[in-house]
């Protein structure tokens, strides 16, 4: 009797697991990798995770337009559709806008950004970004900004730069950017310094907490939300690390302001850390690139000496400058990968099926690495390829170049975003040399912001100027 109960579970174990794997098969017409069962297609993502984003755009190139379904192990909801097809980007950002919602799921997994506009939609979202946009496009804010930024490289970063030359000494240039960007969003907030940025390179707890919380968030991407959720509950793993971080990153922020303002920590300091990082990075490892750039500033503003500072207006003019920071974040796009989540059905442009609840995976470093959107030098670091016959800069619509978003939740801070990387990369360029220490190679690492996994160590001379 219980041998024909055994046998009747097994076979029925079994007829199941086939029907799953069939059903699965009928259901995922564009697979990005191979879907084992139970696992589904999570051990591949896992195996190439320390190379995931140059390991997805080479698995996205093979696929029909770029785009392709992920499913995860078996009964969670961890299925994705990955795109890096501009025409597909156009019509869900912009077109179609009301049906690609961020949705509960994103936030859960960004809790920490509490309810502010990165994670808001519909009403909050409209009224957060009336607010910001109230605030970002006064001109009031840009020359605010120029203040802090000037004095920033005056008195902090070039004393910093000096000390470190006459020291020959190597030093992390993305920890240096990762201070300067923390001070100066330390001044716009909460209207004091915290003066990250010295020679003595102070321990700031918070400023760690916030990474660990950035890498915490990448995680959540890459688990089905019930194991993190239980990682959560147990307080164990990553889960257990975001807790600390966010604890130790409210403290900061509770001592000093009553109201929370993670989202333009993530906005102002991040994103600019890294874009200017892998600018320096690229511009160091292309001295024509870096000559081209010293002949553009001295075309406009003579020599440079160390206490110069340019300004707004002054900075716009560096069109060779613009191109190449373009390029770096093009090539290196400091949010790496997008999410949204349909509302209801739809059909891309690119054929594949999107069903309500269907999530989408937008890969941003993908996207600036195709040979059919960027040409057959798409890996080149070209800055020629932003300057129009005319000596313009040249416009691409964002949905191809995706690196501040595109549509109606275009990034607010694109324009401020170039003053500021102007701004230091002039001062620093102009003053002194950079180069990449011997060996050092740049590893992305795994988080939500693109930054460098052991920094960018580098040793700078002082020009003769
Ligand atoms: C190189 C620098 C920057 C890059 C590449 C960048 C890129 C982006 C991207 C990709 C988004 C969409 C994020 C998402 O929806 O998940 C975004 C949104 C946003 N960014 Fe930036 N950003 C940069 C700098 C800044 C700065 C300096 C600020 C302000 C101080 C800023 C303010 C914002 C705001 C407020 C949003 C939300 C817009 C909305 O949802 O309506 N960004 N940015």
């Amino acid at each position: 009797m219980l041998g024909s109960t055994t046998i009747s579970c097994a076979l029925f174990f079994f007829l199941f697991i086939i029907f799953k794997i069939h059903h699965r098969r009928k259901c995922c017409k564009y697979p990005i990798f191979r879907d084992y069962p139970f696992l589904g297609m999570l051990p591949t993502i896992l195996w190439n995770l320390w190379n995931i984003h140059d390991f997805i755009t080479k698995e996205l190139k093979k696929r029909h337009r770029g785009t392709a379904e992920f499913l995860g192990p078996w009964f969670t909801n961890m299925n994705y559709l990955i795109t890096s097809d501009p025409i597909n980007v156009h019509h869900m950002m912009s077109k179609c806008f009301d049906n690609y919602v961020k949705g509960s799921e994103f936030r859960d997994i960004f809790e920490a950004f509490g309810d502010g506009i990165f994670v808001a939609d519909s009403e909050t979202w409209k009224y957060n970004r009336s607010l910001f946009h109230s605030v970002f496009k006064q001109r009031g804010f840009e020359l605010f900004q120029e203040k802090i930024i000037q004095n920033k490289v005056e008195r902090s970063l070039i004393p910093l730069l000096d000390h470190v030359q006459e020291q020959e000494s190597v030093v992390d240039l993305q920890d240096v950017f990762n201070r300067f960007t923390f001070d100066n969003i330390c001044s716009v907030i909460l209207g004091c310094d915290p003066n990250c940025l010295s020679i003595e390179f102070p321990d700031v707890a918070c400023e760690k907490a916030f990474d660990q919380i950035e890498e915490c968030i990448f995680y959540r991407h890459a688990t089905p939300k019930t194991f993190w959720m239980f990682q959560k509950l147990l307080q164990v793993g990553q889960e257990k690390k975001m807790t600390k971080a966010y604890k130790e990153f409210d403290q900061f922020i509770y001592a000093n302001i009553e109201s929370k303002r993670e989202e333009l920590k993530r906005a102002g300091r991040d994103t600019i850390t890294s874009a200017l990082t892998w600018l320096f990075y690229l511009i160091a490892t292309h001295p024509l690139v870096e000559a081209k750039i010293l002949e553009e500033i001295k075309e406009n503003f003579g020599a440079i000496d160390i206490g110069k500072k340019l300004g707004v207006n002054e900075v716009k003019k560096l069109v060779y400058l613009h191109g190449a920071i373009c390029e770096a974040v093009r090539l290196y796009p400091p949010i790496p990968f997008e999410r949204k989540q349909a509302i209801k059905d739809d059909i891309l442009p690119s054929g594949h099926l999107v069903n309500s609840g269907t999530i989408i995976l937008f890969s941003l470093y993908s996207m600036g690495r195709f040979e059919e959107t960027w040409g057959k030098d798409c890996l080149d670091f070209k800055p020629e390829r932003w300057i129009s016959e005319r000596g313009g800069i040249v416009y691409e619509p964002s949905y191809k170049f995706f690196s501040f978003n595109a549509g109606p939740r275009t990034c607010l801070g694109k324009d401020l975003s170039f003053i500021q990387i102007k701004m230091v990369a002039v001062a620093i360029l102009s003053n002194y040399s950079i180069q990449v220490v011997n060996g050092h190679i740049p590893i992305p690492n795994l988080s939500i912001v693109l930054l460098m996994k052991n920094g960018l160590k580098v040793r700078i001379r002082k020009r003769e100027n």
